[in-house]
């Protein structure tokens, strides 16, 4: 099943990126279509964490071209397709271990408010801070750590923050590289329900080896093997797919 250009609010065209002569990926079409979660699969070294950061302007393309909402991103930095509302979660998202839960979520909050210093003279702002830095801990499920230093949480409520820390920026458009990565089967359930509740008026990109949580949670899935597409469309469709399993049993043989 393919999406029509028109739906889709991010867009890639032949994306290729070659690294010293080795096309890592390499003729990339990608349409991620609005408020739908959308999951790069693929065997190890299939070109999933590249392709990743090159949709969120980590690494420039080789060839071909970006659109978010129909505009050309090729050229823009990360913080630029941050501010435009493509914002990639986890691996960089900033969680200061020595501030507490909730001062973690109200740094966010003013970065996104770009109210610096002179924020802090308004009682009233800084109520509205509060508030919403409460709603936010309440939804990732926080509440009784919001005082906790942030170093102190287990690793899955480490991530919930870092992902409150995100949704504080409020993004159209969310990226996830791994999201599951080292978690437990309860962490796993935590934030597979999180990423479905924030996904209802977002949209989501996720790089995910867990074909578990895959088929659970996404609506949509593009496999790549070896830096090209082999295979899109539902959970359903793409793991019965022979090509597919093929990939996947050809580098487990390796
Ligand atoms: N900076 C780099 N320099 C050289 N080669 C790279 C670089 N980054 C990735 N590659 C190569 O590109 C290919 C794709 O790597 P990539 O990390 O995108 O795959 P992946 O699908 O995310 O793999 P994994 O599931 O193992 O994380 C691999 O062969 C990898 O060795």
């Amino acid at each position: 099943m393919s999406v029509s250009p028109q739906e889709a609010i991010l867009s890639a065209r032949g994306l290729t990126k070659e690294f010293f002569g080795f096309k890592a990926v390499n003729g990339v079409d990608l349409d991620v279509r609005e408020n739908t979660i959308h999951a790069l699969i693929g065997p190890n070294g299939a070109g999933k964490t590249t392709v990743f950061n090159l949709l969120t302007k980590f690494l420039s393309p080789t060839e071909g071209k970006i659109t978010f909402r129909g505009k050309d991103i090729t050229g823009f930095k990360p913080a630029d397709v941050a501010r435009l509302g493509l914002v990639r979660s986890f691996q960089i998202s900033a969680v200061f271990p020595h501030l507490t839960v909730l001062d973690n979520v109200r740094v966010a909050l003013q970065r996104k408010a770009h109210l610096g210093t002179q924020f802090w003279r308004s009682n009233s702002a800084l109520d509205r801070l509060n508030d919403r830095a409460h709603e936010l801990i309440a939804a990732v499920g926080l509440d009784e750590y919001a005082a906790l230093d942030a170093a102190e949480l287990p690793y899955g409520r480490k991530r919930a923050l870092e992902l409150a820390t995100t949704l504080a920026l409020d993004p159209p458009v969310l990226l996830f590289d791994e999201p599951m990565a080292g978690m437990g089967a309860e962490d796993i359930g935590r934030i597979s329900d999180l990423i479905r509740r924030i996904a209802k008026d977002r949209t989501v990109v996720m790089v995910e080896h867990n074909l578990n949580v895959v088929a659970d949670l996404c609506d949509h899935v593009t496999v790549l093997a070896r830096g090209e597409i082999l295979a899109e469309g539902d959970y359903d469709t793409v793991s019965s797919d022979p090509r597919v399993r093929e990939a996947y049993m050809g580098t487990e043989d390796e």
